[in-house]
């Protein structure tokens, strides 16, 4: 498998093996003894299946005391995924990363704790498998607004649609005060 580093130190795209024939494919989607070299040591406890169709952005959200490391998988379609630096004295702090993640390529980015997560979908539909790292906690949830001035997110393309919540989150720096 090959890990490669994002600016973001922690933050790594993963490319595990595919193997095709004329059946289809087969593909690990995680094993614990390769995956610790990605950084990856902290138990994954909770797996999460979300289906959003074109247009949709869900995020920037994040966990604030049980920050939840997250390891994203597209199985159907395909997404612009981000993650955005929030762990206080980083070096790297309020910025962000993107990465297109499809079920085309065998590829999985990781965020570690301490980051911000959102993706907006690009296929017609979009099927995202995501491993956590510590349960979902409602009441530790945060958002921020997804086209913040200040991160200015790169998003390839207009969302078209959000969830109440998402569109009424506040900035980035009132999110994190
Ligand atoms: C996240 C989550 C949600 N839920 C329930 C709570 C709501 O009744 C319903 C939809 O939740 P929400 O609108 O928060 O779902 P998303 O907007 O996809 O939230 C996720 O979006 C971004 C991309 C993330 O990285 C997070 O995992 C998460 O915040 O599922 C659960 O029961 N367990 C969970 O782990």
């Amino acid at each position: 498998m090959n890990i490669i580093n994002t600016p973001l130190a922690g933050c790594v795209l993963l490319e595990p093996k595919r193997f095709s024939d004329k059946r289809g494919f087969f593909q690990e989607m995680f094993r614990a003894a390769d995956y610790s070299a990605a950084g990856i040591n902290t138990p994954l406890v909770q797996d999460n299946w979300s289906r959003s169709v074109k247009g949709v952005l869900r995020g920037m959200h994040f966990q604030r005391n049980h920050a939840q490391g997250k390891l994203i998988s597209v199985l159907r379609g395909e997404i612009f995924d981000v993650a955005v630096d929030i762990r206080p004295g980083s070096a790297t702090f309020g910025q962000w990363h993107g990465e297109y993640l499809s079920e085309h390529q065998p590829r999985q980015l990781w965020l570690p704790p301490g980051f911000a997560h959102g993706f907006l979908v690009l296929s017609d539909v979009a099927d995202v498998l995501y491993k956590t790292s510590q349960y979902y906690q409602a009441s530790d949830e945060g958002s921020f607004i997804w086209n913040d001035a200040d991160l200015a997110i790169a998003w390839p393309v207009m969302p078209k649609l959000l969830s109440d919540k998402d569109a009424a989150a506040p900035g980035f720096k009132q999110a994190l005060r």
